[in-house]
């Protein structure tokens, strides 16, 4: 049966959801994405709302009340919160962060308004760290008290062949008598009710050149990391933080790209190094300062370049961030996906970090809707 969705967009930010929404394979409609941040809005409306209606309400979700919320009568809730409450590395405060008041607030609207105008389906993306804090236990009573069936999930990109991690919690809900077909075929580590997660690489991982834009020099140059930036760190840093997060055009895997991504260099997203020849691994482990690192690398040529000073041996790795048309397409972002010109290179990251993988909401939403 083919419906037409009246579907409402929390934590809209740049509008992944709203993607995800549109290649889901359903039809509706998005009726208002709730964001609080000016320059997400601004690039939500230069993507969706050139022509036709302004969705984005730009207003703090805790101070909308219930009516206004229960007035749409939406059958579809997606849901992005901040993650900051849950993240490993942060406090993990849970329900007592002040930043996870706003969705308590929305399990509070969903808890007072009129059972018609309820939705029928809900989808929740998080960091991997929600499933065992406070905010997910009153999550998940306030969906059963409300007669919702729900799955959790832990998944990250890499299990569909995209050459990304990005390890997200998600959780669908539907109301009852509404109920989950037993399996997703396409998702094959998804855990029903126990959030598991099984790294197994998909055999069909892409390559990251698959994503890559050819630069022109003043591009190259505008993503180029500086040797100063790798000098200044000096060779312990370098064996620390780089080898890891430094990935080649035929690699299938990058790490997951932070909202801090640019603005630090260690530890906030993958960095691509364009020279295939040398080994990462080999290179950080010589003396970068000597002749030495002619063991870490293939060719004649290459060699003879590389001996010189600190500068000129990291140059011949040619390491470059990867740019944001190339993370939007790693996250799944239409090509058409586009930044209002005048927003800086530094909010965009910020802003890619921020966003969900389009990919995988899609398929979670095509599932979730499947009757
Ligand atoms: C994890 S991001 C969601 C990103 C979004 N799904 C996307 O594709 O860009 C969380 C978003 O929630 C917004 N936000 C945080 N607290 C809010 C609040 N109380 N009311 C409205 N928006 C809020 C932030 O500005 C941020 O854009």
């Amino acid at each position: 049966m083919v419906r037409n969705h009246r579907v409402l967009e929390f934590y809209s930010g740049i509008g992944g959801m709203h993607y995800a929404f549109k290649a889901s394979g359903h039809t509706g409609e998005i009726l208002a994405a709730f964001d609080i941040n000016n320059t997400a809005n601004e690039v939500y409306r230069y993507n969706f709302c050139k022509e036709g209606r302004d969705v984005v309400v730009q207003r703090n979700i805790d101070s909308l009340p219930y009516t206004y919320f229960s007035s749409f009568a939406a059958t579809l809730w997606l849901l992005s919160p901040p993650c900051q409450p849950y993240t490993r590395t942060g406090l993990q405060k849970g329900c007592a962060d002040e930043r996870a008041k706003s969705f308590l607030h929305v399990m509070d609207v969903l808890g007072n308004m009129e059972r018609e105008n309820m939705p029928e389906f809900l989808l929740v993306e998080n960091v991997r760290g929600f499933e065992t804090s406070s905010t997910r236990g009153a999550l998940i009573s306030r969906l059963t008290s409300l007669n919702y069936a729900y799955q959790e999930f832990l998944i990250s990109p890499i299990q569909l062949g995209i050459p990304n991690s990005r390890l997200r919690y998600y959780l669908l809900a539907k109301k009852l008598p509404r109920a989950f077909s037993p399996a997703l075929p396409a998702i094959d580590q998804v855990h029903n009710h126990i959030p598991r997660y099984i790294p197994e690489r998909s055999s069909h991982t892409k390559q990251i050149k698959d994503y890559l834009e050819k630069l022109d020099a003043s591009e190259g140059e505008k993503y180029r990391i500086k040797e100063k930036t790798l000098v200044k760190y000096g060779q312990l840093f370098a064996v620390y933080f780089f080898i890891k997060d430094v990935v080649k055009p035929s690699s299938q895997q990058s790490c997951c790209f932070t909202k801090g991504y640019y603005h630090y260099v260690e530890a906030r997203g993958s960095i691509i190094q364009m020279n295939e020849d040398i080994d990462t691994t080999a290179f950080f482990s010589t003396d970068t300062t000597t002749s030495t690192v002619a063991a870490a690398t293939v060719g004649a040529d290459t060699v003879a370049t590389s001996a010189s000073t600190a500068a000129s041996t990291y140059a011949i790795l040619n390491l470059r961030y990867f740019t944001p048309s190339e993370i939007s397409a790693i996250l799944g972002f239409p090509r058409d996906f586009s930044f209002p010109e005048h927003i800086s290179l530094k909010q965009r990251y910020r802003l890619l970090g921020n966003s969900i993988s389009v990919e995988v909401v899609k398929r979670l939403i095509a599932y979730l809707l499947d009757e």
